[in-house]
């Protein structure tokens, strides 16, 4: 199923997130490592309420590794605990438990001090549509629960999983709507997966992508496409990649609809490498 986020949407996410605030201690941000801002929701500050917070940023396998070490440091600058992780594979998933309990140390300390037994800490995963929250649940659970789709909105309706003997984490996550305020923000969604293909334009959202590639990623273009160059004008860019991939129309003109999608499915697959989206 694929969300459409109306205002309506957006109230009763947020109506939800904020209710389960109530039984956790600690909240799991979940975010693209492609996309650490994008992927971020406006309002998460208002609806963690100040709980313990530490960001994972997912999908880290498909994001350029030297970035991932670059946004790692912002949020880290910025007092957050950062995990990298690729859910699909379960690497960086041992990192969690004890970051986890660590952030809850106050609270852990605090019933100590009252003479009580510590109870486990109890923890939710938050973060928008097709972030990877159902793949990160089942592989901290060790087993398939969560339902887990490629398309945006999958996950639905709440219990306790345990993990380990120090953690229990809520099975269903906190879903966020992504922010579109930003049309650059809205490409970057886009091309990561975060909303769905019928409500965006090809063309446009490849001219975005390969506007910021070229810059910061050319040998990848070259590579790629079999460039010897990466020409500055961006129609000339969908001329050769088009030319060269042999998306034409009859004249021998370039079909730039297909040369867009080509593009798209090509990030989306994997195949053009390991790329992040933007830098902090
Ligand atoms: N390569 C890679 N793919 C991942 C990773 N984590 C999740 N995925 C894929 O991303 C897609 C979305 O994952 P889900 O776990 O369904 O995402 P979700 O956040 O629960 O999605 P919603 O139900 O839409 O809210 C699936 O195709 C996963 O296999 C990861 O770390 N690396």
């Amino acid at each position: 199923m694929s969300i459409q986020w109306f205002p309506g949407h957006m109230a009763k996410a947020k109506r939800e997130a904020k209710e389960k605030m109530k039984l956790i201690d600690v909240v799991i941000e979940l975010v693209d490592a492609r996309i650490p801002l994008s992927s971020r929701n406006p309002v998460i500050d208002e609806i963690t309420q100040g709980k313990p917070r530490m960001i994972i940023l997912n999908k880290s396998d498909l994001a350029d590794p030297n970035m991932n070490k670059v946004w790692r440091k912002h949020f880290e600058d910025k007092g957050h605990v950062v995990i990298e992780v690729d859910a699909q594979k379960g690497k960086g998933i041992k990192g969690i438990p004890p970051a986890v309990k660590e952030q809850a140390s106050a609270m852990i300390e605090k019933m100590i001090r009252k003479g009580m037994k510590p109870r486990a800490v109890r923890a939710l995963i938050l973060g928008i549509p097709n972030v990877g929250k159902s793949t990160l649940i089942n592989r901290l659970a060790n087993k398939k629960i969560a339902k887990i789709g490629d398309r945006p909105g999958v996950t639905k309706s709440q219990q306790w999983i345990k993990v380990g003997k120090e953690m229990e984490l809520l099975d269903t996550p906190g879903i966020l709507w992504p922010k579109f305020d930003d049309e650059a923000v809205g490409f970057r969604l886009a091309l990561t997966g975060a909303i769905k293909e019928e409500i965006f334009d090809f063309q446009e959202t490849a001219v975005f992508f390969l506007k910021y590639v070229k810059e910061a990623y050319p040998e990848i273009l070259k590579d790629r496409y079999n460039l010897t160059e990466v020409p500055d004008d961006i129609v000339e860019l969908f001329d050769e990649i088009g030319k060269k991939r042999g998306c034409l129309v009859s004249g021998g003109l370039v079909d730039y609809d297909r040369t867009a999608e080509l593009v798209f499915r090509d990030f989306r697959s994997g195949k053009l490498g390991r790329l992040t989206l933007e830098q902090p």
